[in-house]
């Protein structure tokens, strides 16, 4: 089954500039609509707390100082105290309930994505770098965090006082107000334009600390072939350019920024300077009051601070806006391989019988070439095959289908009978388990790593790794089954993950076995432990082998021989040896004889 964008890679970069996305990520709020609602009263009062700041200024000024009497001084700086204090229990509740917020939806959305994540088909991540989902989840949620915790909250706010103080302005004094409008966009055009050349060289700065980033990646993670190709004075020279490449933009950045500095320092104190002598000469002419200067200048100021934050704001948005919709649209991306409405049950107990009929099976990704072609495939209860075939006939495309990682294009694979499709995936893949040519062991201990989600105590899971000969190594491992293995764990030999593969195989019990033997050769003892394991794991169930050595194809029931996606021979070793076909010569090259 195709994913469902197949050329492109679904999560490229944003393509639209608009908040839309933003509004609809608001939906994940809608649980915390109180808080919400509590945070929202909370930014009004404090913005309204704040306007009001200027009248108590005006009263602090007029009625406290100009009338003289320290009585009305001492009741003005009272009132100018509680404002004080309400204003700051209203931002600290704001702050708190709204980064209270913004890390509670990210953490929803995060898991969110994840389990979605978990549900799409493999096809998906065929078209999709992992790394980009990795990063949807880290940086995008991050930049979200910021978005709904604090910058939602900001432009609000910066809007909110920007508008009331242009109000209040216009209630102070309308002839200094039209002076402070007619001014704006002196201080506004150039401040707006060095810091949109400020924002560009910030981009281009973090671009190459990336670039600096992936060179250091790139060599340390292949450190022994630097060395061992003496490759050291030219990554030395490379890297040194890459640093001096971001040393240069960061410089250019830096010269912006202080021009911007400068300049914003000067015309705002300018204009405040400009808006004293005006409002000056109108106190002396009598036609304001001390206070109404002071009130207007606090208005001024927190007009112009609050339309600057504004566009810086309106950037930050917008960005926000770009990784809402990315996230947006893996949440969105539905998986096509899904359970049917209503799921058939399979026997209990599973019998293990597998059949293919008529398969035919192209990669999304490779649309003109089919990995199986129009095969037939009949597998008895218990029976044991193994599977051989040049590189690239279609072995591992069979396991894959078989787990329904695939849906075949035509034709059909049934288990006891039941296509796979109309059973639920996690009932039928309980039966049908793998034994990966390099098997995955995750950061975790030896229990975890055996045990792998399935619900069963210490000593089942040691049953297991005595049966798949994993006792003996784990019990030298320093903690024993307690052990760490994995990334930064302890690191485990080919055999040895084998074995832990194997006896989380043994511990799923499953009716039908897919394993994919390694090509690597293991040393004999370590090859003997493997084998006997196998042999173990494989009795009494059906199994298919991706076969490499002589042992496995002499002992299989059958031996399937596949070419380009379609069976071409089938039978016992001898039988097949003696066609002289391309068994003959498979087995002339391939197997290594094992024991
Ligand atoms: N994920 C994929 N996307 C596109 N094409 C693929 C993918 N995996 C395999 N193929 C192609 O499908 C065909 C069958 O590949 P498959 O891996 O099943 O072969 P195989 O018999 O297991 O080979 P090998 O023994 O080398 O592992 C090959 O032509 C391969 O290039």
């Amino acid at each position: 089954m195709r994913s469902s964008k197949p050329s492109a890679d679904p999560l490229d970069r944003p393509r639209s500039r608009r908040l839309g996305p933003l509004l609809r990520l608001l939906g994940f709020t809608r649980p915390y609509l109180g808080r919400l609602l509590l945070a929202l009263t909370a930014l009004l009062f404090a913005a309204g707390t704040l306007l009001a700041f200027g009248q108590v200024i005006r009263n602090v000024v007029d009625t406290g100082i100009a009338s003289g009497s320290s009585a009305a001084l001492d009741q003005a700086l009272l009132f100018f105290l509680l404002v004080v204090v309400l204003l700051s229990i209203a931002v600290g509740l704001r702050s708190w309930l709204l980064n209270w917020l913004g890390e509670r939806v990210v953490a929803d959305v995060r898991r969110a994505v994840f389990n979605r994540a978990l549900a799409l088909n493999v096809g998906f991540f065929e078209t999709t770098r992992t790394g980009e989902v990795i990063s949807r989840l880290t940086s995008d949620t991050a930049l979200l965090q910021i978005v709904v915790g604090s910058t939602f909250a900001m432009g609000l706010r910066s809007l909110l006082l920007a508008i009331g103080s242009l109000v209040m302005l216009a209630i102070t004094s309308p002839e200094l107000t039209l002076l402070v409008i007619l001014g704006v966009p002196f201080v506004l055009v150039p401040a707006w334009f060095l810091g949109h050349r400020v924002r560009r060289f910030s981009r281009l700065s973090q671009d190459r600390i990336g670039d600096v980033g992936a060179y250091v990646d790139e060599t340390l993670h292949g450190i022994r072939t630097v060395q061992a190709f003496c490759h050291e004075p030219v990554d030395r020279a490379r890297y040194g350019e890459r640093v001096e490449e971001a040393f240069g933009t960061a410089m250019r950045r830096s010269v912006n920024s202080a021009l911007l500095s400068t300049v914003v320092t000067l015309l705002t104190f300018g204009a405040i300077g400009l808006v004293l002598w005006f409002g000056g000469r109108e106190v002396l002419a009598g036609r304001l009051s001390g206070g109404q200067l002071s009130a207007f200048l606090f208005y001024a100021i927190l007009v112009a601070g609050n339309v600057g934050s504004l566009s810086d704001i309106a950037g930050q948005l917008l960005r926000g806006a770009g990784a809402a919709e990315r996230l947006m649209e893996l949440l969105e991306t539905e998986p096509s391989i899904t359970a049917p409405a209503a799921p058939r049950r399979l026997p209990t107990p599973v019998q293990g019988r597998v059949e293919a009929q008529a398969v035919t099976f192209t990669y999304p990704s490779r649309p003109e070439h089919p990995a199986i072609a129009g095969l037939d495939l009949e597998i008895a209860p218990g029976e044991q095959i193994a599977l051989v075939g040049p590189s690239g006939a279609g072995k591992s495309t069979l396991f894959h289908l078989l787990l329904r990682f695939y849906d075949p294009e035509q034709g059909a694979l049934r288990l006891d009978g039941i296509d796979l499709r109309e059973l639920e995936p996690t009932a039928f893949r309980r039966q049908i388990v793998i034994v990966p040519q390099d098997p995955v062991i995750f950061g975790a201990d030896a229990l975890e790593n055996i045990r792998y989600g399935l619900e069963v105590d210490d000593a089942a899971v040691e049953a297991a790794a005595r049966a798949a000969h994993a006792h003996e190594f784990i019990q030298r491992l320093p903690d024993g089954y307690r052990t760490f293995l994995g990334e930064r764990g302890v690191r485990l030999s080919g055999g040895e993950r084998q074995r832990i593969a194997i006896a989380r195989a043994i511990l799923r019990d499953p009716a039908v076995l897919l394993l994919d033997e390694a090509t690597s050769a293991l040393d004999a003892e370590s090859e003997r432990l493997v084998q006997d394991a196998l042999d173990h794991l494989m009795t009494g169930r059906t199994s298919i082998v991706i076969a490499h050595r002589l042992a496995t194809v002499r002992n299989a029931d059958r031996i399937l021989v596949l070419d380009q996606g379609r069976i071409v021979a089938s039978g016992h070793h001898e039988a097949l040896l003696a066609e002289d076909g391309l068994y003959a010569r498979l087995a002339a090259l391939q197997f290594q004889d094992g024991n």
